[in-house]
């Protein structure tokens, strides 16, 4: 499977109405509820020791929470049960993610993640399958950035 990290420009950001969901059979493929649980779970456990792990609460419980509301948005992206739209109708991605300031590294990070996350669990998939998965990833994760690269990172000021 060849799962592609595409450059971020910000002169060439997609249209978010253009970019195409992942493939529908990509959930059942995967293994319905109980695969895609699995790739959920190592996603954000991944996160949590990753170098944007300080976006994210720490606390066992509240990775949970996590795990179980942001899993039905991607399940349902994949082709799943709707159950974070019914839960919250139409949420606006791009105005959710504005209290956090992402930047392109953190991008390539959070994607890598997922890469990874693909690279073992997804082994077995059709890979056309995964890569219009990571595919849509790569796209959509171009509208959450929201902070140019050479900014001073939160994280930096923490330390200053
Ligand atoms: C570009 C790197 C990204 C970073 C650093 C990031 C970071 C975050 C953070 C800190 C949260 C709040 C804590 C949480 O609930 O998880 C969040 C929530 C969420 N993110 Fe992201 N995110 C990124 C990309 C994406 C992408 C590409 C998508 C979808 C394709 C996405 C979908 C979501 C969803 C569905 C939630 C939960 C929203 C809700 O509360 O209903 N994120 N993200």
């Amino acid at each position: 499977m060849n799962l592609v990290i595409t450059p971020y420009d910000p002169n060439d950001i997609p249209n978010e109405e253009e970019i195409p969901l992942p493939d529908p059979r990509f959930y059942e493929a995967v293994g319905g509820e109980e695969g895609f649980r699995k790739l959920i779970d190592d996603f954000y456990d991944r996160i949590v020791e990753s170098d944007i792990a300080f976006f994210f609460p720490q606390e066992e419980e509240e990775i949970e929470k996590i795990k179980t509301h942001n899993g039905k948005y991607f399940a349902e992206i994949s082709g799943g049960p709707k159950r974070y739209s019914e839960a919250l109708g139409h949420v606006d991605q791009i105005k959710m993610h504005k209290p956090f300031s992402i930047n392109e590294k953190h991008r390539d990070e959070w994607l890598g993640t997922w890469r990874e996350v693909l690279e073992e669990h997804a082994k077995a998939i059709d890979p056309a399958l995964v890569e219009s998965y990571f595919r849509f990833l790569d796209q959509y994760s171009k509208l959450l950035v929201n902070r140019p690269r050479n900014a001073r990172a939160f994280e930096d000021l923490a330390k200053a």
